[in-house]
């Protein structure tokens, strides 16, 4: 393991590091199923959903005190189904007119996305700030916060599929483990990911809840697909602008800007900047952990056939006849 890993390894245990539970975060605790997290310390069923500690209470917190505004938009997924990629294409959407995309002073060329796009239930320390807002979040539906809900914000719900999702998380979270801890096995990471019991996991029913929302308020929720924005980025960057309020016009140099910020945003461009090769977030992350290998069908590389169809059968029976397929 090279110098670099072991600071993140530590900074990643230190961030998810129970410092001080409010009251009624302990009371909660105390009626909820709890399990050990592969990665770090426990995690906590809330809502039909699995959190580590601190995030629970970041989220109790979030729930508690963050006002929505009519105008914000916010960006959703669960870890490892393209945030970084969704939050560096809205940003470069919302701004264009601000930041050119091919201006070599664009934010993207020296931030990481996620310093452009806060998340909601983590402190923001965003260095660029929006408007409108832009938020990013991986709660699902059920626990977002009531102002949100209530608000006539947008809301963009990115999701990949299962099988790609489980890959990426499995090398992700044997990159963050605390070295003492050993790396997780294929087996023993699978097993969980079957039962759901992962950070904001199952994948399923948080995936479910924004795609049954889509379906009943389609102006408010974008349900995209990461495999099908790897297919054709140039149409999904035109989908989401006209969905967020800031359309292009159908004139031709409007082509070229779309295809400015796909290629602005694309995995290669972004993985090969010297502030995403060599660059840490404030948190401690270092920035190439966002960035692997950023394909579709990377699972056949990694699972079983045996696997492969455990898991089609679970999604399968999970999603049942709500049209939701992958
Ligand atoms: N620009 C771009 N285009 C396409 N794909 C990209 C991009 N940036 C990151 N990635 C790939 O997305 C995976 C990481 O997912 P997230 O960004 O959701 O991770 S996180 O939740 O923010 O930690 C991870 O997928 P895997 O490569 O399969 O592990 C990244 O490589």
């Amino acid at each position: 393991m090279e110098k670099s890993d072991l600071t993140v390894v530590s900074d990643i245990a230190q961030f998810l590091e129970v410092e001080e539970l409010s009251e009624e975060c302990r009371e909660l605790i105390s009626s909820l199923p709890t399990e050990k997290c592969l990665l770090f310390g426990n995690l906590h069923q809330y809502r039909g959903f699995w959190h580590p500690t601190k995030i629970l209470q970041t989220i109790l917190t979030c729930q508690n005190q963050f006002e929505a505004r009519d105008s914000d938009i916010y960006l959703v997924t669960l870890p490892k189904s393209g945030t970084t990629w969704l939050k560096a294409m809205a940003f470069a959407l919302v701004n264009r007119t601000q930041y050119d995309p091919k201006s070599t002073q664009h934010p993207l060329l020296s931030y990481n996305p996620h310093q452009l796009v806060p998340f909601l239930e983590f402190p923001h320390n965003d260095v660029v700030s929006s408007t409108p807002r832009l938020f990013s979040t991986h709660l699902p539906f059920v626990s977002l916060p009531e102002s949100v809900k209530k608000s006539g914000s947008k809301i963009v719900y990115l999701c990949r599929n299962p099988k790609d999702n489980f890959v990426s998380r499995f090398h992700w979270q044997n990159k963050l483990r605390r070295q003492e801890l050993g790396s997780i096995s294929l087996e023993e990471a699978f097993e969980s990911f079957c039962r759901g019991v992962y950070i904001y996991g199952p994948i399923w029913d948080h995936a479910l809840g924004y795609w049954k929302q889509s379906l009943e308020n389609p102006e408010r929720v974008l349900f995209l697909k990461y495999d099908e924005m790897k297919e054709d980025p140039g149409n999904h960057l035109r989908k989401l602008a006209d969905f967020i309020g800031c359309p292009f016009s159908k004139e031709k140099e409007s082509f070229n800007v779309v295809d400015q910020i796909s290629e602005l945003c694309s995995f290669d461009h972004l993985s090969n900047l010297e502030v995403n090769r060599t660059g840490k977030l404030p948190s401690g992350v270092i920035n190439s952990n966002f960035f692997r290998r950023g394909e579709v069908g990377d699972w056949k590389n990694h699972l079983t056939p045996q696997m492969a169809q455990k898991l089609d059968e679970i999604i399968k029976q999970k999603l049942g006849a709500s049209g939701l397929t992958f």
